[in-house]
């Protein structure tokens, strides 16, 4: 079966920053896939070439066997795209940005409003869909990007850190829709970085460190007998304790004044409060 998205050396610099160093992504149709990897991994920005969004200096993205830098028409009828610091049309309505977006996919209106009436009821939104886009909050603007995201029936969905900012009951409803959405056929790539929700949800994931793919492969394969949490700890090298180096002056607030070292006073000898032996209890 052809791969819902496939990149082979896919390949970004910044300046002297190389982002993505030759990427080979392979996520098969149907997938409910993860991207994890730590900050600064490189994944928005290979997210955002897959997309078309954002041009590569090398290398090939494809959708469904179609070329996103050769082919972007076909490439962006078969995607729907939550992208990292969504933009909105602020200054409509939440069903006007629906509708809006229904009617530049080319979908007649009457298909439009009712497409648009059941997403507004799924995500919890119909109270609220003549409000201002403006007066959202965040869960609510993620609940409308999503629902512009699948307006058109992509077949493949891209979400950067859908579930940022999002309550869990709305953290649910959108997990359920993208089940659903998954279960018919259709393909989920998100990232995030958090590993309890991507072991949750995903049956597929991709590792990214150092704009490389570290591992990639089924979940069980990938995570083996560990949690993914451990997996992706071993994977991109994060050093066990490596929050404990340094940070000395860190915590330990009694009996100091602002910008003076933990347990000591002017004059006095370091690790002992005044009038204090190390046997001495509290004076009665
Ligand atoms: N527009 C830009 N200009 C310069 N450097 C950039 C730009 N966008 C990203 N980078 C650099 O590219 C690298 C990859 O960034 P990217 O945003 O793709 O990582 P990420 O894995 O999505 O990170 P995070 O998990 O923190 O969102 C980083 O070193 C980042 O500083």
């Amino acid at each position: 079966m052809t791969d819902a998205v496939r990149t082979h050396a896919l390949f970004k610099r910044y300046g002297q920053q190389i982002a993505v160093a030759g990427v080979d992504l392979a996520v098969p149709a149907g997938s409910f896939a993860g991207l994890v990897g730590p900050n600064g991994a490189g994944k928005t920005t290979t997210l955002s070439m897959i997309t078309g969004l954002l041009r590569p200096d090398g290398g090939v993205a494809e959708i469904a066997g179609h070329s996103v830098w050769h082919d972007p028409v076909a490439v962006k009828a078969r995607i729907g795209v939550l992208p990292e610091g969504l933009r909105l049309f602020e200054r409509l309505s939440g069903r006007e940005l629906l509708i809006y977006n229904g009617r530049l996919r080319g979908i007649p209106r009457a298909d439009v409003e009712e497409r648009a009436n059941e997403l507004l009821a799924v995500m919890d939104l119909t109270a609220s869909a003549d409000k201002l886009v403006v007066d959202y909050s965040t869960g609510m603007r993620k609940k409308i990007g999503l629902a512009a995201a699948l307006l058109h029936n992509p077949s493949v969905l891209f979400l950067d850190e859908p579930f940022e900012g999002v309550d869990p009951v709305s953290a649910n409803t959108l997990t359920e829709v993208l089940r659903r959405y998954t279960a018919s056929g259709s393909t989920v790539i998100f990232s995030s970085h958090v590993m309890d929700l991507v072991e949750r949800l995903c049956d597929w994931v991709s590792v990214m460190s150092a704009g490389q793919i570290v591992a990639q492969g089924p979940l069980t394969d990938v995570r083996g007998a560990r949690s993914l949490n451990e997996a992706f700890l071993d994977l991109v090298g994060g050093a066990p304790g490596g929050g404990e180096a340094g940070l000395t002056w860190l915590g330990s607030q009694s009996g100091r004044t602002p910008g003076q070292a933990p347990g000591r006073t002017p004059g006095q000898a370091p690790g002992r409060a005044p009038g204090q032996g190390p046997e001495q209890g509290p004076a009665s």
